[in-house]
């Protein structure tokens, strides 16, 4: 039986971008607490809707701890409205944590850092990994894609939408934000591949512990100058020389100089910082 949206109660807005709206909802039947995120689809081309529906199947095809668990998708034609269901994350995401860190003068411990570290990159192990020969890169893994479940355990959400909205499309003019995570290889207008994940990865971990993006500028070609040369500070000196290595080791230019997802998790101060998780 489909689920219908009488099924649920809305609770609240907990999150707005460009790519729709998030609210906290109560499933009616069992009282569950999830997510749903609300797109508005009818500027959307025919090939753009077939794209969103293509990423909502693969979304359902992935099963794993640190990736947000989809549950259903309800779509109302007569709003030209799609519903994604998801798993309720109470932790938030990244990029509120990072904000209030700003604002209050603190930051996350080394313990804290290697833990998202850790499970981001065993969440974008599973999304590299081929289903049915299709590989879901995240393509937009940022702060504000990152969520925490009540026991600051990482759920990985919001990818492959992203490939659908920031094509060229109506989407692409209500698309705000900086690109500080755009690599090198974007940047020279070449192709997106898993590397640019680890590329990804390497500037959220930075801006996580130093509060700020690795790259910043006042406007996009000085930016993008400053992802070319590659140049950054290091992290504060409260986190340890082997974390800023390995972020650092994330940030190279050069494609092939970044590690691979299996070459960061065979790491052996990975290893044993894994360890300490489990
Ligand atoms: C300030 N942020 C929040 O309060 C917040 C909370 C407690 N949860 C969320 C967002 C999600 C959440 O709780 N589950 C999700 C699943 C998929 C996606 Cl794309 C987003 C979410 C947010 C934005």
């Amino acid at each position: 039986m489909p689920a219908s949206l009488d099924d649920f109660q809305v609770i609240s807005t907990i999150g707005t971008g460009s790519y729709g709206t998030c609210k906290k909802i109560c499933r009616k039947k069992d009282g569950k607490i999830l997510v749903w995120k609300e797109m508005e689809y009818g500027s959307m081309t025919e090939a753009e809707k077939q794209m969103l529906v293509s990423e909502v199947n693969l979304l359902r095809e992935l099963h794993h701890q640190h990736i947000v668990k989809y549950y259903d998708r309800i779509i109302d034609r007569t709003k030209a409205m799609i519903y994604i269901i998801m798993e309720y994350c109470e932790g938030g995401d990244l990029a509120t944590l990072i904000a209030a860190n700003k604002k209050n003068g603190e930051s996350i411990t080394e313990d804290f850092a290697w833990k998202i570290l850790i499970q981001t990159t065993l969440a974008l192990k599973e999304c590299h990994r081929r289903k049915n020969g299709q590989a879901v890169l995240h393509r937009d893994l940022k702060p504000a894609n990152v969520f925490l479940d009540k026991d600051s355990n990482v759920k990985l959400g919001d990818f492959g939408l992203a490939r659908v909205l920031h094509s060229e499309s109506s989407f692409a003019q209500t698309y705000v934000g900086t690109p500080y995570y755009m690599s090198p290889e974007l940047v020279n207008n070449l192709s997106y591949n898993e590397k640019s994940d680890i590329w990804a990865l390497g500037c959220m971990m930075y801006e996580l512990c130093a509060l700020s993006p690795p790259f910043t500028a006042s406007n996009q070609s000085e930016l993008n100058r400053k992802i070319r040369l590659g140049d950054f500070p290091r992290l504060p000196l409260k986190y340890s020389i082997e974390l800023d290595m390995i972020i650092r080791k994330m940030i190279q230019v050069e494609v092939a100089q970044r590690p691979s997802i299996g070459s960061i998790l065979a790491d052996p101060l990975v290893q044993k910082r894994r360890e300490a998780l489990e």
